[in-house]
């Protein structure tokens, strides 16, 4: 089954093999994936996936291992979160990858203005002080919101004098069950506006049923429509069924050029947990093997806490490493995680637990 355009020749000087069962980092904790090798043929150009001819066919082989990924994700909660003297640190780090999200009914331009400043100062300014990081920039990584809101966020971080990237949910968000063509102009429409992420919605009855060629197709699609805006691709993972499920719609997001892949919208029953973080950053850990490519990871939806933030970051550093703990590889989508983080910070700096109005922005 091709896909793409490249001469045999090309693909086959470079073709790369790679076992699924390769875990470089943790030799011990293969997830035991079952396909017998990973034909993702490309042809990479100075590190970058420029163009790729793959089989698909593949796809339908690969099986997880799902009491391996439990395994794995219990280790990781069982981590020690950092000692006391480097939280805040560490949670300074967690407020610049989030994606601060608002996406409500209710959403208007005053709540996005609202949201669009504790971005830009997410953490109040007397506390950064205390901690020597006032003049540091800290700030979140994006704002996230609806298709409709994108030019009053634009015009917000404007107005802030901020360039904060706007990023904006498109294809239907957040079932994605409107026709291809209105979920293509909507991410046109968006980025005309202004916004410079997209977070795209899969079609999961392509990926339930697996149409798997079908489901690239229609995300090389949102590829193009995106331009040069960023695209996350949501999967959706409560609704997939299976992790064997969730690594074959991660593999398939990423061939068709994904700059991240996104566990879920955040209206799902089930949304970001660390068993399928597992298997998306696995599927993102082999593609990188066999391309070179990095593509981010964004969790989203019921992500609340500050502790869960700690998690979160020690998962990646973890299973990808260091490289991969920066706003272009990670984020946290999130619309109500920053106020408990910022709780934390001010517990940290000032002994006290602060009160409702100590944080009125949050
Ligand atoms: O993309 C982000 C999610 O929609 C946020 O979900 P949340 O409201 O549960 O934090």
């Amino acid at each position: 089954m091709r896909i793409l355009g490249a001469t045999d020749d090309e693909v086959d000087k470079r073709q790369r093999s790679l076992s699924l069962n390769m875990s470089p980092r943790n030799p011990g904790t293969t997830l035991g994936f079952h396909a017998e090798t990973l034909n993702v043929r490309c042809k990479v150009t100075t590190g970058e996936v420029s163009e790729a001819v793959r089989d698909l066919e593949w796809i339908s082989k690969v099986r997880v291992n799902t009491q391996a990924v439990l395994k794995r994700a219990q280790f990781i909660q069982r981590q020690k979160i950092p000692k006391k003297q480097w939280q805040a640190a560490w949670l300074l780090k967690a407020v610049t990858l989030i994606d601060l999200t608002t996406l409500a009914g209710d959403d208007t331009s005053s709540n996005v203005h609202r949201l669009c400043l504790k971005a830009v100062q997410p953490v109040r300014y007397d506390l950064l002080k205390k901690i020597d990081m006032h003049d540091k920039g800290v700030t979140t990584a994006a704002v996230c919101v609806y298709p409709s809101r994108v030019t009053d966020a634009v015009r917000s971080l404007k107005a802030a004098n901020s360039s904060l990237p706007v990023a904006s949910v498109a294809t239907g968000f957040p079932a994605g069950q409107t026709p291809l063509e209105t979920r293509l102009q909507e991410v046109r429409i968006a980025v005309s506006d202004g916004a410079t992420e997209i977070d795209i919605v899969i079609n999961r009855m392509l990926a339930i049923t697996g149409q798997w060629e079908a489901m690239y197709n229609e995300i090389r699609q949102f590829r193009e429509a995106c331009g040069p805006a960023h695209m996350k691709t949501i999967l959706a993972v409560g609704e997939l069924g299976s992790f064997t499920n969730v690594y074959r719609a991660s593999m398939v997001a990423m061939m068709a050029g994904s700059d991240f892949i996104k566990t879920s919208t955040g209206k799902e029953a089930v949304n970001a947990t660390y068993p399928v973080a597992i298997v998306m950053v696995r599927a993102i850990r082999d593609y990188f093997m066999s391309t070179g490519h990095k593509v981010g990871f964004k969790p989203a939806g019921g992500i609340r806490t500050a502790e869960e933030s700690l998690v979160w970051l020690t998962l990646i550093k973890e299973e990808l490493g260091d490289d991969w703990l920066c706003p272009g590889l990670f984020r946290l989508g999130a619309s109500s995680l920053l106020a408990d983080i910022e709780r934390q910070i001010y517990h940290q700096v000032t002994g006290q637990y602060a009160a409702y109005h100590d944080l009125p922005m949050a």
